[in-house]
């Protein structure tokens, strides 16, 4: 493979994708491109930031994504930024590329081969570094004509000059546990296989270690994180979000934008929403824990925020930070129509299973009762390293599913474009 060849990689979870990712970040901004051409994505914050990157709608300049190719063209030509960020990369890497639909891929290849004036060329020549398994959460929003999936898009094939699949599984090296994920992931419910999974059916013992929770639904993580946060002895401080603008974009804001009311104590864990300084890791999907409240000693001005005493979170990196409120708007080219400003910060105790692929944990509690949708358990699961790390209630073995297109692109179409 030439380092300006276009690549999708994929294979099963803990096969290595994002850590080949970041190798081939490395090599493709020292050895190939100038600073400023090479852009890192994801499609979930926590993605982006395990790759110190930006998500894959921050760095195109599109907002929430509404809106057909035309009128989301139309947004990033008047966004000079976004459009600067279009015309200047030379290689883009997306990461965890199954939760970007079908539809957004082929918009997204519109808008590059539209701005940078090489409409003969997929993506106006931009080289590519996708990564992602298909089998693991689909995009959330699915296609009004029936397609969800990236490698459905128009564009797909024309889009790379490989597509390979990694086969070995690093991230597990317990070979039962390993070839119960791989069963899991293609929706296979093998009697040995869910044996295994009936005896990790337990709490875990140890009470001292904090073993996050992962949710398939938001009201129960929720649920936990308040529990949590009334067990913490402190003053509790509440921070009001302050909405500005008409509906329905107001509306589109408080749609899980960021939250109405936080809820934040000293000893809480959090993870940060929006990326603050990309440079220092400071970025949409860090963690970390609450240590103090300080004073505001920033110079803007933040209104009905200026007299709060301000969140001081110590970041899992090391890092302190006090967390100034922050800003959301849906915009129309460079107008706002609705603005929301809140501490852009949410309790971390549990997490959905949404917002934890990609990720690697030493211990995990998941209740997969609610399960929903193709991928999900198969994502939970294979978060863990080990089985003794493994802690499940509520399970149900026919929420273990594999989506038939998935399978489909696997067994033949990957398999064919494969090349050696
Ligand atoms: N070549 C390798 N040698 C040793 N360890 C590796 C290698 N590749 C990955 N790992 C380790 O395996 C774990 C999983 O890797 P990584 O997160 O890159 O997998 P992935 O395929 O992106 O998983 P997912 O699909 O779940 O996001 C990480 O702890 C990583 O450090």
């Amino acid at each position: 493979m030439s380092k300006t060849q276009s690549v999708f990689i994929t294979g099963s979870a803990g096969t290595g994708k994002s850590f080949l990712v970041s190798i081939a970040i490395d090599i493709l901004k020292n050895d190939v491109y100038k600073p400023g051409e090479v852009f890192v994505t994801a499609s979930t914050g926590i993605a982006a930031c395990a790759l110190n990157g930006q998500t894959l709608h921050s760095f195109a300049g599109i907002g929430l994504g509404v809106g057909d190719k035309h009128v989301l063209l139309k947004k990033v030509v008047k966004n000079a930024t976004a459009f600067k960020r279009w015309k200047s990369v030379k290689a883009l890497v997306i990461d965890e590329v199954s939760m970007i639909s079908c539809d957004l891929f082929d918009k997204l290849e519109y808008i590059a081969r539209s701005l940078r004036g090489r409409v003969d060329k997929p993506w106006g020549g931009i080289q590519l570094i996708v990564s992602g398994d298909f089998f693991q959460l689909p995009p959330i929003v699915e296609d009004p004509l029936g397609r969800e999936f990236a490698f459905e898009a128009n564009c797909w094939n024309a889009s790379f000059d490989l597509q390979v699949e990694l086969t070995q599984v690093f991230r597990q090296s317990e070979r039962e546990f390993i070839d119960l994920l791989q069963g899991v992931r293609r929706g296979r419910k093998d009697e040995e296989h869910l044996r295994i999974l009936q005896h990790c059916c337990n709490e875990p013992v140890d009470s001292s270690v904090t073993v996050p929770r992962l949710y398939p639904l938001n009201m129960h993580v929720q649920r936990v994180n308040d529990a949590r946060l009334r067990s913490l002895s402190g003053e509790i401080f509440k921070y009001t979000a302050k909405d500005t603008g008409k509906n329905p974009w107001k509306w589109q804001l408080s749609n899980g934008v960021a939250p109405d009311e936080l809820e934040l104590g000293i000893g809480a864990r959090v993870m940060l929403i929006k990326n603050k300084d990309v440079g220092v890791g400071l970025v949409n999907g860090a963690t970390g824990t609450i240590v103090d409240f300080v004073h505001h000693t920033g110079k803007k001005s933040w209104g009905a925020f200026a007299k709060c005493l301000l969140p001081k979170v110590r970041f899992d990196s090391g890092l302190e930070h006090v967390i100034e409120p922050d800003e959301w708007h849906v915009m129309e080219g460079e107008k706002a129509l609705a603005t929301r400003k809140q501490i852009p910060l949410i309790l971390a105790w549990a997490i959905s299973i949404h917002k934890c692929q990609g990720m690697t944990l030493d211990c995990l509690h998941t209740d997969l009762s609610n399960a929903f949708g193709y991928g999900m358990v198969y994502v939970a699961l294979s978060r863990v390293r080990n089985l003794q790390g493994l802690y499940l209630s509520g399970f149900d073995s026919s929420k273990i599913k594999a989506h038939p297109k998935v399978l489909e692109f696997y067994n033949n179409q990957l398999g064919s474009k494969q090349l050696q």
